[in-house]
């Protein structure tokens, strides 16, 4: 049997040391911004992060493949934006010697780091071991000065076994209330920071972000509901990515009065896992758009094993074993698993009228 401690490690610092590159770009006004095909923006950040992420992975895991959200293929003829993003990987470096080993040192030349972040192009599946990578999730979020994440899971024949979430804008301590308000309390300050992580069937925990090496941890639960009415719920704040509509008739139905936490990326799961909100709502929008497997691996592991259930709006477990996408997956209901059953009944009930 095996306790995946050294994939725990090797992608928990891999997670630290990408993190670390984001907040380098996070304090600079231009972000060596691109538009994707789908509209969708990314950054030379996500680009970096990819890199020294499938690096670590790669001099660990040789024979594991990732699935990563980014390609390297538009940078090829982008001169001034692939040597920005170099600058910022041969830069960043975790302070301890040995934890800076264990994910493989430096990146050696700028084709090496194109081809690592080429190396996210693995299909998925059901068959043996592949990471799923999401180097900057929510990069609106991080654009706007709100909350991002840094987050890599390991799938071992489609389960996901490791998930690590690096949140440099959320506070360190577990009990800090959210904020509702968006890009306020949020932003990027110092003694900001944290990593949660989860191994299948050892329990979640958190500990700071820190600089070089993994500071000390402690282990994390979502909180006892027992007054549904009084529930913290988190939402996207993109309109476009979930309907609030649906999940604010969802919430009014539950008796909650209180106004949604919304916030950008997988630091939902996060606070919902370290009880800092209750419920996670995610209601799809348009009928045509497959979540990414990279947007849900970590954060879908941290919640169950923090005392969770994650499930789409029919109460099907998300599935990761169909490829990069979630194929018929229905959006996503997490909530402490007590009370899930009743979120989904009301979940299923509203979205029957429409
Ligand atoms: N139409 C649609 N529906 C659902 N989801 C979508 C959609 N379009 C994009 N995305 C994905 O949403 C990811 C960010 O999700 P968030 O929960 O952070 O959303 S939000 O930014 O707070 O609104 C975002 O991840 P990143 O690209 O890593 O930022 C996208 O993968
Ligand atoms: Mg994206
Ligand atoms: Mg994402
Ligand atoms: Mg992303």
């Amino acid at each position: 049997m095996s306790s995946y401690s050294k994939e725990l490690e090797v992608a928990e610092l891999a997670v630290q040391r990408a993190t670390l590159l984001t907040k380098r770009v996070f304090h600079e006004k231009a972000k060596g911004t691109l538009s994707k095909d789908d509209k969708s923006p990314v950054t030379i950040g996500d680009f970096g992060a990819q890199a020294l992420i499938i690096h670590a992975i790669k001099q660990n895991f040789p024979d594991d493949e990732v699935v990563g959200e980014e390609e390297a293929s538009s940078l090829r003829d982008e001169h001034d934006l692939r040597d920005q993003i170099w600058a910022l990987v041969e830069e960043t470096r975790l302070t301890d010697a040995s934890a800076e080993k264990t994910v493989g040192g430096p990146i050696l030349s700028v084709e090496a780091m194109l081809d690592a972040i080429d190396k996210g192009n693995s299909s998925g599946g059901s068959k043996g071991r592949i990471w799923a990578l999401d180097p900057i999730d929510g990069t609106k979020g991080f654009l706007r000065g709100g909350q991002y994440a840094v987050c890599l899971a390991l799938m071992v024949d489609g389960d996901v076994k490791v998930g690590v979430l690096g949140c440099p804008n959320l506070p360190v301590d577990d009990s800090a209330p959210l904020s509702t308000d968006v890009g306020v309390d949020q932003t990027d300050s110092e003694g900001k920071g944290v990593i949660f992580s989860a191994v299948a069937g050892q329990g979640a925990i958190s500990r700071a972000l820190g600089t070089g090496g993994l500071a000390k941890s402690q282990p994390i639960h979502m909180k006892p509901v027992e007054d549904i009415s009084q529930a913290t719920f988190c939402e996207s704040v993109e309109a476009a990515h979930s309907s609030h509509g649906d999940q604010f008739a969802i919430a009014t139905k539950l008796g909650i009065t209180k106004q949604s936490v919304r916030m950008d990326s997988q630091a939902k799961y996060g606070s919902i896992a370290r009880g800092a909100g209750d419920i996670y709502l995610r209601l799809p929008v348009r009928a045509d758009y497959q979540e990414k497997i990279w947007d849900h691996a970590a954060g879908d592991l941290i919640v169950r094993e923090a005392g969770g259930q994650v499930t789409d709006s029919l109460g099907k477990r998300l599935d990761f074993s169909k490829g990069r996408t979630l194929v018929s997956n229905k959006g996503v209901v997490a909530a402490p698993a007590p009370v899930h059953g009743k979120v989904l009944e009301v979940v299923k009930e509203v979205l029957a009228k429409k």
